[in-house]
């Protein structure tokens, strides 16, 4: 600061005593190896243009490269090529005000490096960290107008303004952009549709206009006037909606699962596109042709086998959804713009699931409705602003500018073989794992285990759930990824045939895991919980939740205590279905084929930064 004093004609020690307090900050960058491919797209950048608002940043780079500056003559953004030894120096917003613009502050972003001539096409971008030296002024220091840098007789372009109101204003600007996603979400659930009523006509005049996704789930014992007011104080918020009929969320208390509740999210118009989809979708993987484990269970005769009992795989995976055309509003986007695609679907979600393909970048997340017969005499019950639909699905795409992060949770399944490599698999078999017989390995690892209850005298107690689960490795540990449900397995031929048309590919890390028939996890309890837990980061939380039929109605009678009760939860949206969820998660690390996650209790969601 002091060459920067004398180049601006003022004495050497004119900024001393107003920097003196070190309100400065130092940031560790450092951005993950990413697809060249997710960083081409428009719009999308490592770091995004931008001046720092300080005095001076004293940035130290590695030597990938990617920084860039722009010209402010000719708008141009040059790169900052790094050269080993030095440190590139960028003139902060505040140092831009205090000099009148006489030194400008740089507009500079990170985008993917200069391709390295060995590196092909479809490369992946380097790791690269930065470590950025952000300078200010002192915290009270008033920012004006310096005396060399005014020409006499003119005014100067900013007024006074200290370090601490400049920082406030553009950090609140900042956090303007981080809530555009949702402006708001909750979760209501009451014993009392009145209540919940009510509480919807509170946030009409906030939410107007705005799109809503939403979901409703009522007890069975809820009469269809009830139902019907709840639909339309939820259309009264908006004319844009997507909503599907839901199913209550697991709890400890039973006698929430006679309450009535409705989540919703209000969207920023901008970045929200609603639509409506009748893409065909497949029926029941094509593929199990035996059953021995569960002796008494008898074949899905929706299952289409050959005489010789053979399956033709060719027919099979071409018969798949390829081509579907998306749902107008939907062609029109920019495939690189959408970072996530929600959904309700009936239970033949693969067509739409597939086609959303397009949207390479994005994270998808659907929910097979509830089923409704009894409820509205439909077997699913979408609703798509004024209109009801009994098949196919509505959703909305997102593009706003803040990524939401995929999450996940089983509760209550245990782990009952090693981690294995799949030595062979076709369609939805697995043949071999390890080079052994997956069938054998399930069924050793059952017998062995210490709980009685999970034995019948068929072989496996027909209540237990059986899932085959890919593993990631995450920091040396392994990290459960997608979850297959096993419908079947012969121990004399060996495989076992998973609920799924594509079973994990030769080579994938996998483990077989147990769903106890007692687990019956307290999801509401445990967000609850979790909600009201101190000094834990504010986020906006969309979780789906699979749940069992058992976890439905369970026909006692309600607590007196819990007479009149309603829970409202702010940030949160907490849907559920019987009939599960679709799942396909993008992230920097690549994105993953799209899978039904029926896991009882298990939960797939998106949380935004606030
Ligand atoms: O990582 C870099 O090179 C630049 C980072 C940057 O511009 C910033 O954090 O303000
Ligand atoms: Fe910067």
């Amino acid at each position: 600061m002091r060459s920067i004093a004398l180049g601006l004609r003022l004495d050497e020690s004119f900024f001393d005593d107003k920097i003196h307090e070190q309100y400065h900050n130092l940031r560790l960058l450092s951005y993950p190896p990413i697809k060249r491919q997710l960083l081409s797209g428009e719009g999308q950048a490592r770091a995004g243009a931008h001046s720092d608002y300080g005095t001076l940043t004293l940035l130290f780079q590695d030597s990938v490269g990617g920084l860039e500056v722009q010209n402010p003559r000719t708008g141009q953004f040059q790169p900052a090529t790094p050269i080993p030894g030095t440190i590139v120096i960028n003139a902060g917003d505040l140092l831009a005000r205090w000099s009148n613009d006489v030194l400008r502050s740089t507009l500079h972003r990170v985008v993917a490096p200069p391709l390295k001539a060995i590196s092909d096409t479809e490369g992946i971008t380097p790791a690269r960290q930065s470590i950025a030296f952000f300078c200010n002024p002192n915290q009270g220091a008033e920012i004006s107008c310096l005396p060399t840098c005014l020409v006499p007789g003119s005014k100067p372009k900013y007024p006074p303004v200290t370090t601490e109101e400049y920082i406030d204003k553009v950090l609140s600007g900042l956090s303007v952009q981080l809530v555009i996603m949702a402006s708001h979400m909750s979760t209501v659930i009451s014993r009392k549709p009145a209540d919940i009523i009510a509480y919807l006509s509170k946030l009409r005049s906030n939410l107007s206009g705005n799109p809503l996704l939403y979901t409703i789930s009522v007890s069975q014992h809820t009469d269809g006037s009830e139902l019907s007011n709840l639909v339309s104080s939820v259309r009264a918020i908006s004319e844009h909606s997507v909503g599907c009929l839901s199913a209550a969320v697991p709890s400890s208390r039973p006698a929430w699962q006679r309450y009535s509740s409705v989540s919703l999210a209000s969207l920023s118009s901008q970045n929200t596109t609603l639509f409506r989809s009748t893409i065909p979708g497949r029926k029941a993987p094509l593929v199990g042709r035996w059953h021995a484990m569960h002796k008494d269970r008898k074949p899905d005769p929706e299952i289409p086998v050959d005489q010789s009992g053979e399956m033709d795989w060719e027919s099979a995976l071409s018969n798949a959804y390829d081509g579907n055309v998306l749902p107008q509003p939907l062609e029109q986007l920019s495939a690189e713009s959408i970072n996530s695609v929600l959904y309700f679907s009936d239970n033949a979600p693969e067509g739409l699931s597939s086609a959303l393909s397009k949207f390479s970048t994005a994270t998808q997340l659907g929910l097979i409705g509830a089923s409704t017969p009894f409820i509205t005499g439909r077997p699913y019950t979408l609703l798509h602003n004024e209109s009801i639909h009994s098949d196919g699905a509505v959703g909305i795409c997102l593009s706003s500018p803040i990524r939401p992060s995929p999450h996940s949770a089983f509760p209550g399944l245990e782990p009952i073989t090693r981690p294995m490599i799949v030595t062979s698999s076709e369609g939805n078999l697995v043949n071999a794992l390890d080079n052994a017989n997956p069938s054998g390995l399930l069924l050793h690892a059952i017998h062995s285990h210490p709980s009685a209850s999970l034995r019948s005298e068929q072989g496996i107690s027909p209540e237990l759930r059986l899932y085959m689960g890919t593993l990631r490795q995450n920091n040396g540990q392994h990290e459960l990824d997608q979850l297959f449900y096993i419908t079947s397995g012969d121990p004399s031929r060996g495989s076992i045939a998973l609920d799924t048309d594509s079973a994990p590919a030769e080579g994938t890390l996998v483990q077989m895991f147990l769903l106890p028939p007692s687990a019956s996890p307290d999801i509401l309890g445990e967000v609850q919980s979790s909600r009201n837990a101190k000094g834990t980061r504010r986020t906006r939380n969309l979780t789906f939740v699979s749940t069992s039929i058992e976890d439905g109605e369970t026909g006692s009678a309600p607590h007196s205590e819990d007479d009149g009760d309603t829970v409202v939860l702010e940030d949160v949206f907490l849907a559920a279905s019987e009939n599960g969820c679709v799942v396909g998660r993008s992230t920097g690390g690549g994105h993953e084929r799209p899978w039904k996650c029926s896991v009882p209790g298990g939960m797939v969601g998106l949380q935004w930064a606030t």
